[in-house]
């Protein structure tokens, strides 16, 4: 058996990026969002593309204004007046002041701004009640960025900020990386779809629903295979399909010791090599984690609907976020917080216990789920955003006392 962090270094070793050559596509800059960038981005723009205005107000020659004060204003001729947009032609002289506003282009001649509030305009003539700064409320050209180089590089999620600039520099699409192909399927004789009248003994398959919410959630896309019965020659075709069509094969159930675990001998008779076998962590135990040739992983998730969740949480996201091409902050990032509440484990198994973070006097705070926290029981994982966990050889963690926490980001 595994400990948790053997088993994480072992399983995040196995993946390899997607190609940046091949495993890429262009998408428009508006269907971009949550994407990878797969290219790094350069501008042939300066940012900002001219000197420009940073206020409604004046432009002027520093040299000019650098006595002015309230009771001894230098008063200057208005010459001109700028609105954003438009190219001033003209070259601004000893004694002259030009009209400006935000964003608008500074006249030759000019190198400072003076914002309105501190003039005083009598008819073509302003009078500047203060000195000043050299340059002050002007925006200099290629000060935020200079033309040619690198503006984005590649491997970073692509949200309103990053997008934003693409758009700027006049990017209207982008090259991002694919999304990853996750095929899902579900193992049991007692699973039934949510349509289905259930029957004695029967269970409805909701942990298809689990892992295609997770799988999109995070930018790669489901590819649904149903539910597998407990039978050999069943699983086999399935598992044959998934790992040829597929980036990363995730079932749930069949991973135990029972006699209807067929999972970890169907994967050995089709040639897989078999990583691991079990964790030492509750939910989970069982988790198994396997390679075709042709397809980089093959998750077999326990089929207790809590250890399907924990177990995609802590080491199947991290899979795919780094499959697909993000190059850093892929990783589980846990952080300490207090424990509102009493928290127990055996001390065998690292212990992931669910529940949320509540930001009390600026300060986060775990609040674990009421209920049941049997493997079995998905019902008060909902509403949660965070799993606390316990790790091997303790049994308590006291109220108040300091709890390490992986937070549920939806991406
Ligand atoms: N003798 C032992 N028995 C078990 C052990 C053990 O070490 N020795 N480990 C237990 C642990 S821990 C777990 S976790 C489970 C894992 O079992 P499997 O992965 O073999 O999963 P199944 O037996 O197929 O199902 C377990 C449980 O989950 C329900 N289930 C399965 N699939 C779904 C689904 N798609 N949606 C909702 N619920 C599902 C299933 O009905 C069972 O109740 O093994 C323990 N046993
Ligand atoms: O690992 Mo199992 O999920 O503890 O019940
Ligand atoms: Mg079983």
């Amino acid at each position: 058996m595994n400990l948790v962090t053997n088993a994480a270094d072992i399983i995040f070793n196995l993946i390899k990026p997607l190609n940046p050559q091949q495993d890429t596509e262009i998408v428009d800059l508006l269907a971009a969002n949550g994407r990878i960038l797969a290219k790094p981005v350069h501008s042939p723009l300066d940012f900002p593309h001219w000197d420009n205005s940073a206020m409604d107000g004046y432009a002027v020659r520093y040299q000019d204004v650098q006595h002015s004060s309230a009771e001894q204003p230098v008063n200057l001729e208005i010459i001109a007046e700028i609105p954003a947009g438009y190219q001033p032609k003209f070259t601004l002289q000893p004694g002259q002041a030009a009209r400006i506003f935000t964003g608008a282009v500074i006249p030759h001649g000019a190198d400072t701004v003076v914002m309105q509030e501190r003039t005083r305009q009598e008819d073509n003539q302003v009078f500047i009640l203060t000195t000043p700064q050299p340059g002050e409320f002007v925006r200099r050209k290629a000060s935020y960025y200079q033309a040619g180089t690198q503006l984005l590089p590649a491997g970073i999620k692509l949200t309103a900020a990053e997008i934003a600039v693409l758009a700027a520099s006049q990017c209207p699409q982008v090259r991002v990386y694919r999304r990853p192909r996750v095929a899902i399927f579900s193992t049991g004789d007692e699973l039934v779809t949510p349509e289905q009248a259930l029957q004695p003994g029967q269970i409805v398959d909701s942990n298809k629903y689990a892992l295609a919410a997770l799988v999109s959630q995070i930018g790669a896309e489901p590819i649904l295979l149903g539910i597998v019965k407990d039978n050999p020659e069943a699983l086999e075709q399935t598992i044959t399909q998934a790992v040829n069509n597929a980036d990363i094969v995730i079932s749930s159930g069949g991973v135990s010791v029972g006699d209807y675990d067929y999972v970890k001998k169907i994967l050995a008779s089709l040639g897989a090599t078999i990583h691991i076998r079990s964790v030492e962590m509750r939910p989970g135990k069982p988790l198994t984690v396997a390679t075709f040739p042709q397809s980089p992983i093959y998750f077999g998730l326990p089929g207790n609907p809590a250890a399907v969740l924990v177990t995609f949480w802590r080491f199947v996201q991290p899979v795919i976020r780094k499959l697909s091409g993000l190059s850093q902050g892929w990783e589980p990032e846990f952080v300490k917080v207090r424990s509102h509440d009493e928290l127990r484990s055996d001390g065998k198994r690292e212990t992931y216990i669910w529940g949320s973070l509540h930001l009390i006097d600026g300060r986060y705070e775990f609040h674990k789920a009421g209920g049941s926290h049997s493997s079995g029981n998905l019902i008060n994982l909902a509403q949660t955003n965070a799993l606390a966990l316990i790790p091997v050889g303790k049994t308590l963690i006291s109220p108040g006392e300091d709890v390490l926490v992986l937070q549920l980001l939806s991406f």
